[in-house]
């Protein structure tokens, strides 16, 4: 089945890790504590503190409790959808504000480019937000790459290391699982996402194995008709 979409993770993938945790996150928990504080009564942001009571168990937090729960989450990168929307709720004002510039591997921009103009339609899956996703790509230091992509997926269509997920991805996306490429630097997404039928490639940017994956370290030695 030849390949006609590609899905790809973010972190360790098209942006550098080190973006993520050096930058990213300390602006997360910088901010977000008078974020919370600001917002707390719109429903937005009221849901997602709703969501955090639910998902640590403790239901009668007040809000100050819930920015504790949060920041711990930063710390131990928890994968938390509710976090994962808050996150992106503050990074938007630092990408609006100018305080951040979405980091994608210069590989990874023009293998894109290439890829979009070769009728390859191209989407994201993180456990970064939807709202997160569109940033880093909309206001990446490469300018805006958001017209290259044709949707994008969160943890609200399941976790990264589960078939499930990937299923019912290639079921929003139209397309029988085998026609899609994901790539990944986390090899039990990968394996997650071969269960679900879909072809996979590893980056292991700084070298090594993606065991029982092809693996590549830049986008530039991914050639999608070859899968
Ligand atoms: C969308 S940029 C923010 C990245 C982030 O919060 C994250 O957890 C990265 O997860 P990924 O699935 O892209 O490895
Ligand atoms: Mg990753």
């Amino acid at each position: 089945m030849p390949i006609r979409a590609i899905l790809t993770d973010i972190e360790g993938t098209t942006s550098a890790v080190s973006f993520v945790f050096d930058v990213l996150f300390p602006y997360a928990r910088e901010h977000l504590p008078a974020f919370v504080r600001a917002h707390a009564g719109e429903a937005e942001v009221a849901a997602q503190l709703e969501a955090v009571r639910a998902e640590s168990g403790e239901t009668e937090a007040d809000v100050e409790r819930v920015i504790e729960i949060l920041l711990g989450w930063i710390a131990e990168d928890r994968k938390a959808t509710p976090l994962k929307a808050l996150q992106g709720m503050v990074w938007e004002q630092g990408y609006r504000a100018g305080q951040l510039k979405g980091h994608v591997y210069p590989d990874a921009v023009a293998a894109l480019r290439r890829w979009k103009s070769g009728g390859y339609d191209l989407y994201v899956y993180s456990s970064g937000s939807i709202q997160a996703q569109r940033l880093i790509f909309g206001c990446s230091e490469a300018g805006d790459l958001s017209p290259l992509f044709s949707g994008y997926f969160d943890t609200t269509s399941g976790p990264k290391r589960e078939a499930a997920s990937y299923a019912r991805i290639a079921e929003a996306i139209g397309r029988p699982a085998g026609e899609i490429l994901f790539l990944s630097d986390v090899v039990q997404e990968l394996d997650a996402a071969r269960a679900a039928g879909m072809c996979t490639c590893g980056l292991a940017r700084e070298g090594g194995e993606l065991a029982g994956h092809p693996a590549v370290a830049s986008f530039a030695a991914i050639e999608p008709a070859a899968f």
